[in-house]
């Protein structure tokens, strides 16, 4: 594509298509992510209630390791920067840990009316 704008300040038509076609996908990309998080961190939350009632630790390093190996390998195959992964999968990790880390205390302490629900926005 060699023309942005017509010379008259205003945008090529076609281009202007072009751009809404592509954000539409972005769009929808955007909702999958962000339903594919919630699940995500559906089954988090259910390990963290199972590790807070076995007395089990809230990261495991190890897992935490393979997953980002796996998830490396994925991205390099995909065409992904695998830096960009594996920054964005611990990044994604450290927020479940905190969620771990708050219903294990919540097992200990008991949940207070106010500050004891699971939800994983807080
Ligand atoms: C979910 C877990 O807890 C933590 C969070 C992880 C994750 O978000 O993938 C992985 C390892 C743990 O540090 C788990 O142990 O499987």
């Amino acid at each position: 594509m060699t023309t942005s704008n017509t010379g008259t300040g205003e945008v090529d038509p076609a281009v202007r298509a072009e751009l809404a076609r592509l954000r539409q996908s972005i769009d929808n990309i955007d909702a999958a992510v962000v339903h594919m998080l919630a699940e995500r961190f559906k089954c988090t939350q259910q390990v963290g209630h199972l590790k807070a009632e076995h007395r089990l630790p809230p990261a495991d390093p190890t897992r935490e390791a393979q997953q980002i190996a796996r998830l490396r390998t994925l991205a390099e195959n995909a065409n992904l920067d695998p830096a960009f992964a594996e920054k964005l999968l611990n990044f994604i990790i450290a927020e479940v840990i905190r969620h771990h880390e708050r219903i294990a205390d919540d097992a200990v302490n008991g949940a207070s009316a106010t500050g004891g629900d699971t939800t994983p926005a807080s």
